[in-house]
């Protein structure tokens, strides 16, 4: 999967929402570009369910031609055709990954230093997420909040890595995230939890066009 579009890089899965596909749906209408399936937490769906939500988030992204990327769950991705993985470093091995998942499949790690993001590239990863940039509500394992200085170090080593910002980013604080060299932004509950989430992420994509452009 080549020339993915990371600017607006949309994370849910079924407890960010009270209703996640309608969610997905209009987060799809609002421009995101990229989607991640992150079905974790205390009541997070498992083995058929989490299968069968997976592949009605995948239909839907499909019929708005977004990649449709899987966390964490390499087996999953594969058993529906996932357009990729990301995992962090607690998860399955990047290098791991490629090879199951093949050469035109996404990969995507996070990463908390310059190190790791060198083992990533090495490792075959098509982009990195950088983060928390801001505190987070969504994940609570999440690490200290980096600000964008990492963001800033891996994009002047490593100018061709597509690197995604991620962590309580909002319309109002995603100007630093791209400013400081980051492609896209990540995000969860400001589209999952916003009132209107189409507006959200039409907000958001309009913000991210804006800076896109400048880099
Ligand atoms: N899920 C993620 N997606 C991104 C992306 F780059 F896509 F923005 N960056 C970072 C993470 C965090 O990944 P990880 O450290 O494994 O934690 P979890 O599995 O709880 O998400
Ligand atoms: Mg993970």
């Amino acid at each position: 999967m080549k020339n993915v579009d990371y600017k607006l890089y949309f994370i849910m899965g079924s407890i960010n929402a009270t209703d996640p596909l309608s969610v997905l749906e209009d987060a799809l209408k609002g421009g995101i570009t990229c989607f991640q399936f992150r079905e974790k937490g205390p009541n997070a769906l498992a083995r058929t369910e989490k299968k069968a939500f997976a592949q009605s988030c995948q239909r839907l992204c499909k019929q708005y031609g977004v990649p449709f990327i899987v966390n964490d769950d390499v087996d999953l991705s594969i058993e529906i055709g996932a357009d990729g993985v990301h995992v962090g470093q607690d998860d399955t091995d990047a290098a791991f990954v490629r090879e199951k998942i093949g050469a035109d499949k996404i990969v995507g790690v996070s990463v908390h230093s310059v190190d790791e993001a060198k083992a990533a590239i090495a490792a075959g990863a098509n982009y990195v997420g950088i983060g928390p940039v801001y505190e987070t509500v969504s994940k609570d394992d999440a690490k200290p909040v980096a600000g964008t200085v990492l963001i800033e170090k891996v994009s002047t080593l490593f100018p061709e890595l597509p690197i995604v910002g991620i962590g309580g980013i909002t319309a109002t604080n995603a100007e630093p995230v791209f400013k400081a060299g980051a492609h896209g932004i990540s995000i969860i509950s400001s589209i999952a939890s916003a009132e209107n989430p189409e507006i959200a992420a039409k907000q958001l994509k309009h913000t991210a066009n804006q800076w896109a452009v400048k880099r």
